[in-house]
């Protein structure tokens, strides 16, 4: 068991579902700690049956805390978490800014656990786009590997936070009433909308979302050869990311070879028989841990290629649920040393 344990970014969108995980996960500490901006501290919340007062975050936060989950905006676990690491903590973070560092681990436990049992400082949690289509790719780069993958993205708004989820349903709002809506976080109105930007122009025409799921995957699956070609795309849903991936391996990979696959792989839920209307939806996939995968089939265009649907809750999975799963795993090697 953790000694002190201290939650960073408690009242954003991860943070509330990482509250709420660690509760119905049952993960024990001596003590937990919860903080955020100068805006949240002084205000209360509830935790395992306590009431606990949020605490403003600083650099002198972090003496006595063993363990440190963050997630909070780039700029804020930039500043702040090496203090955490300098005052002995291990530090899990949800934030994009440590993930490419070459001395962190970025980790999904059920493909890459050593890297973070074999850390010292920060283990960065992957982008939620990334995570559950990597968590896709594992099993299919285990059985031949992975030479290129095409994937677009149809993302939910609360990937971009509490805030996002404001703008959807405030300017579903405004649009049903005939109103203008003043958007914070969007570049374009999201109300009956898709908009083909997430994140800001980085090289050749892509955004920083789409090179994070070039990138990140290359890193987690330890393949610097995989191509990747992503097209990220907010769409009016309020959560859960939907993935559609075309995947060229090594050798053929059959439709019913895949099935299988991903079947035998933890966290995948096969949902797959287009006859009876099945197939994942962002509706049913809403407050689940797995990642669900659907419409297989084989890439009519290519000889090895394989065509299928991914959705999974981008607050969960491809966030919170997998900083919790390391925080987890970290605790049963602490228990076993
Ligand atoms: N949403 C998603 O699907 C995913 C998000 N992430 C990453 O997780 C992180 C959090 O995202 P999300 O929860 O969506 O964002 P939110 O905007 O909903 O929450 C941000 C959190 O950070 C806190 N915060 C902001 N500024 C400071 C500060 N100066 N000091 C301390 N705390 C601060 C906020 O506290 P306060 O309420 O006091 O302002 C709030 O708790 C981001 O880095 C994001 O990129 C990663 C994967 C998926
Ligand atoms: N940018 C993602 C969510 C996110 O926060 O990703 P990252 O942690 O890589 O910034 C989205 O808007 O859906």
């Amino acid at each position: 068991m953790f000694d002190t344990v201290a939650i960073i970014g408690a009242t954003g969108a991860v943070g509330h579902i990482m509250r709420k995980l660690l509760e119905d996960r049952n993960f024990q500490a001596k003590q937990f700690r919860f903080l955020a901006s100068a805006r949240s501290a002084g205000k209360t919340l509830e935790f395992q049956g306590k009431t606990y007062t949020l605490e403003e975050l600083t650099k002198d936060s972090f003496a006595g805390v063993e363990l440190v989950i963050a997630s909070t905006p780039d700029d804020v676990a930039a500043e702040f978490l090496p203090s955490a690491v300098e005052a002995g903590a291990i530090v899990i973070d949800e934030s994009g800014y440590w993930r490419m560092k070459p001395e962190v681990a970025l980790v999904i436990p059920e493909i890459n656990p050593e890297a973070a049992l074999e850390a010292k400082g920060i283990i960065a949690s992957p982008n939620c786009s990334t995570t559950q289509m990597v968590m896709a790719l594992k099993p299919l780069h285990d059985a031949s590997p992975v030479k290129r993958v095409i994937v677009s993205t149809y993302q939910a708004t609360s990937g971009a936070g509490v805030a996002g989820t404001s703008d959807l349903l405030e300017g579903s709002k405004a649009y049903l009433e005939g109103k203008e809506h003043d958007y914070q976080v969007f570049p374009h109105p999201i109300a009956f909308n898709a908009i083909p930007q997430i994140g800001s122009e980085k090289e050749d025409g892509y955004t920083s979302e789409e090179m994070k799921m070039v990138y990140e995957t290359r890193k987690i699956l330890g393949d610097e050869t995989i191509q990747i070609n992503p097209t990220c795309v907010r769409i009016p849903v309020a959560n859960c990311h939907s993935e559609t991936i075309t995947v060229e391996t090594e050798r053929p990979i059959s439709p019913e070879e895949a099935r299988e696959l991903f079947e035998n792989f933890p966290g995948i839920t096969v949902v797959d028989d287009l006859k009876n209307l099945s197939y994942p939806l962002p509706s049913s996939s809403d407050g689940s841990d797995e990642v669900y995968i659907g419409r297989i089939r084989r890439d009519i265009s290519h000889p090895n290629g394989l065509s299928f649907w991914c959705v999974s809750d981008n607050l969960r999975k491809g966030a919170a649920t997998n900083a919790v799963q390391i925080a987890e795993l970290l605790a049963k090697h602490k228990a076993c040393t």
